[in-house]
């Protein structure tokens, strides 16, 4: 056998035996107490504050390797395991032991004229696996909002995280025993090797869904190799536009905020659209707010017109996710110009406006066809923990069967109940 076809075929060893222990695993977790899941999630709190020491250790590896290959800074923010980070996961591992369980609630009850009660009741996916960027808290996140919501999960966190995820599995492990749980209910890749990648999305008898989060590359392969349901969480090239009725203050605020709160995270806003009649009062200050900042800015000829230190865009631009200081703008003639932009160029994540007008604000929130469309408000809030949903498994930018900010209840679906007292049909 060639070198390639033993690593091929010693990774469809590797994911089969991944999909079956998950798939018996889901069958226990299914219908797992919502007290045991619970019991679980705050052990698994208390062992990330027991073991901060191994965990930054183990993180500290993933950094230097990440420094030494000259990763991006905003690449490597996201890999660090702060005491910060630390805090944040163990605060969502609480939050969501504390949320109500989603699996068993009926809703939607009728009463049909034969006497019989028709419903519906949340149930699992079932086994999910996902693949991620190298961000060591989507780790936890993600086993705490599929533990919680009673699915299995196959986790396969990017390369950069690979010695934190190891040290974050243990976590995991050690809180599903502790609760008397399967250990095979949330397994975390134990490989870099994109292989594994290949055959989990082949699995469709032991895996119900694929939550790929990531870039082009990710997505273009899995296009075409995948045969297990895709809830895609793909790029966010979002867009802030400010119509001709913004409050220029706020809008600066805004715009500032939406750029610069974090390069690297998907809801950063990539373009800034600007109505041609406020462009003159609005850009200059904003642009010298951002290039203080560090911003590279690349402008439309108009644009370029008011702000000197503004290099040309090009189409290129307008299609980029940048996830870096660098920052598209464009003046538009009208909101139906903006609107136009936005379809034409964005990825579906998130878009906002910023406006006093309410009658256009409704207008672009009603038109703009993207998973999360604000009024007045930064693109960077586009997060399952702000959105009040304890976690994310990350902004889907799918259109079934959940949009944006996933948290418990779009790791669900349900099934039709029906209790009757003997009734018969015909
Ligand atoms: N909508 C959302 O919720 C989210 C969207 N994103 C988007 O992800 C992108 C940035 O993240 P980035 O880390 O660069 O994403 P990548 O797409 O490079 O990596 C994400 C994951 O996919 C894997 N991967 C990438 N290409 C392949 C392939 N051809 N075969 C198998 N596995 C692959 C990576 O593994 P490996 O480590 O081997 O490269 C990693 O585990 C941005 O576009 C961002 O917007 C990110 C997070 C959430
Ligand atoms: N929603 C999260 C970011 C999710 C995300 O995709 O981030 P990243 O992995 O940096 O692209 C947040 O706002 O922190």
């Amino acid at each position: 056998m060639s070198t390639a076809a033993s690593a091929n075929s010693t990774a469809a060893e590797a994911a089969l035996k991944l999909g079956r222990q998950a798939r018996q695993a889901s069958r226990i977790l299914m219908s797992a107490p919502d007290a045991l899941k619970s019991r679980a999630l705050l052990a698994m709190a208390d062992l990330i504050q027991e073991n901060r020491e191994a965990l930054q250790a183990a993180n500290a590896k993933d950094l230097e390797a990440a420094r030494n290959n000259g990763l991006d800074s905003a690449l490597v923010e996201r890999l660090k395991l702060s005491d910060k980070a630390l805090e944040t996961m163990m605060a969502g591992l609480r939050q969501i032991a504390a949320m109500p369980d989603p699996v068993g609630s009926q809703s939607g009850s009728t009463l049909r004229p034969n006497g019989m009660r028709v419903g519906q009741m949340r149930v699992p996916l079932g086994v999910i696996g996902i693949i991620y960027e190298s961000r060591p808290n989507v780790t936890i996140d993600a086993a705490a909002l599929c533990l919680k919501s009673g699915n299995a999960a196959i986790l396969r966190g990017g390369s950069e995280a690979f010695h934190s995820n190891q040290a974050l599995a243990q976590v995991i492990q050690a809180g599903l025993e502790a609760a008397g749980l399967p250990s095979h209910a949330i397994q975390v890749a134990g490989t870099t090797d994109r292989a594994l990648v290949g055959e989990l999305v082949t699995l469709t008898d032991y895996i119900d869904v694929i939550i790929p989060r990531g870039g082009k590359n990710l997505i273009a392969r899995l296009a075409a190799e995948a045969k297990v349901p895709l809830l895609k969480h793909l790029d966010g090239n979002c867009h802030v536009y400010v119509d001709e009725f913004a409050d220029l203050d706020k809008a600066n605020n805004i715009a500032f905020n939406a750029k610069t709160y974090r390069y690297g995270i998907c809801g950063t806003m990539e373009t800034l659209l600007v109505h041609q009649n406020i462009a003159a009062a609005f850009l200059p200050a904003l642009a010298q707010r951002l290039i203080a900042h560090g911003v590279e800015l690349r402008g439309c000829e108009r644009a370029q017109a008011l702000v000197a230190d503004m290099k040309p865009a090009t189409e290129a631009d307008w299609e980029t996710e940048y996830l870096a200081p660098i920052l598209a703008v464009r003046i538009v003639d009208d909101m139906d110009s903006a609107i136009e932009h936005i379809h034409r160029w964005s990825s579906g994540h998130t878009e906002s406006i910023v406006t006093e007008n309410l009658a256009k604000a409704t207008r672009f929130q009603r038109e703009v066809d993207s998973s999360s469309v604000y009024i007045n408000l930064p693109t960077c809030f586009a997060d399952g923990f702000e959105y009040g949903l304890g976690a994310e498994i990350g902004i889907s930018t799918n259109r079934l069967h959940a949009r944006g900010p996933v948290g418990l209840e779009g790791l669900t679906t349900y099934k039709w109940v029906l209790t009757g007292d003997g009734q018969l049909r015909g």
